[in-house]
């Protein structure tokens, strides 16, 4: 039985990224998005006795997600195919469910999947303040929303309200704010400056070959740094 289920939501290529659309093509932000959950997921595969599951129902996701090692599960009937507002946390309810029926004492973290800068010792960091205190977030890097919902040691079921400005309903219903800096953690990449932020940062392998690929008409360079493989420190142009 793992210790802890990290679950990663994704939703239909043909949607994602819309903030991007303006930059990137439609097949570039596909791509983009799968190096990103690629990054992701290699991420939390460093964590000690971890499963992954995606939620998705594009089998692009699913076959990204599958190669990893992750497991798929396809969201939920009533919002499979639907933009609904809460599709997203509905698939999350969903996912949390099916964890807690595989293992009932397991800890549950829901991650955004577009986290191309962040790094297993910040999840792990993370990870360890919530099994100290119990339900927790972490803010992305502009303070409304949020890229973990960490939920441990407690038999509640998972109450996901992500969304615009998903940080402050997560506090009001009884998180805590994981406080440590996490800056891949923190840089979910919703806009291109984002992206710039998270390249100067040091982005995973998969997005680095992504972005040297289809990074010619974005306003920072391409190729990228990609950060070493064991990086433990973060670097001086970090930015929150
Ligand atoms: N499985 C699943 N994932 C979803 C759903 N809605 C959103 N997501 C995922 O949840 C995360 C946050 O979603 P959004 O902010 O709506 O979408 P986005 O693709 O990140 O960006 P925008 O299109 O620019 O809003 C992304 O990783 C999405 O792929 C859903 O209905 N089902
Ligand atoms: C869904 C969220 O983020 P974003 O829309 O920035 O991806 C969130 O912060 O809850």
């Amino acid at each position: 039985m793992p210790a802890v289920h990290v679950l990663v939501p994704v939703k239909a290529l043909g949607l994602a990224k819309s903030r991007l659309a303006h930059a990137l093509e439609p097949e570039a932000r596909a791509d983009l998005v799968l190096a990103m959950l690629q990054d992701t997921l290699s991420a939390a595969h460093g964590l000690d006795d971890a499963q992954l599951t995606v939620i998705t129902s594009d089998h692009r996701v699913a076959a990204v997600a599958l190669e990893s090692g992750a497991s798929v599960l396809v969201d939920p009937p009533a919002v499979r195919g639907v933009e609904r507002s809460d599709s997203l946390n509905a698939a999350l309810r969903a996912a949390a469910e099916h964890a807690r029926a595989q293992s009932a004492g397991v800890d549950l973290v829901a991650l955004q999947a577009d986290l191309p800068a962040v790094r297993s010792h910040e999840l792990a960091e993370a990870l360890e303040e919530a099994r100290a205190t119990g339900i927790m977030i972490v803010a992305d890097h502009t303070g409304s929303g949020t890229t973990a919902l960490l939920h441990c040691s407690t038999q509640d079921p998972l109450r996901p309200q992500f969304g615009p400005g998903s940080a402050r309903r997560h506090l009001g219903d009884g998180a805590r704010a994981v406080e440590a800096a996490l800056p891949g953690l923190r840089l979910d990449v919703d806009t291109v400056d984002d992206l710039g932020v998270a390249v100067r940062l040091g982005v995973g392998a998969a997005t680095a070959a992504v972005l040297d690929r289809i990074g010619s008409t974005l306003p920072f360079p391409c190729p990228t740094s990609r950060r070493p493989p064991h990086a433990s420190s973060v670097p001086d142009t970090m930015e929150r």
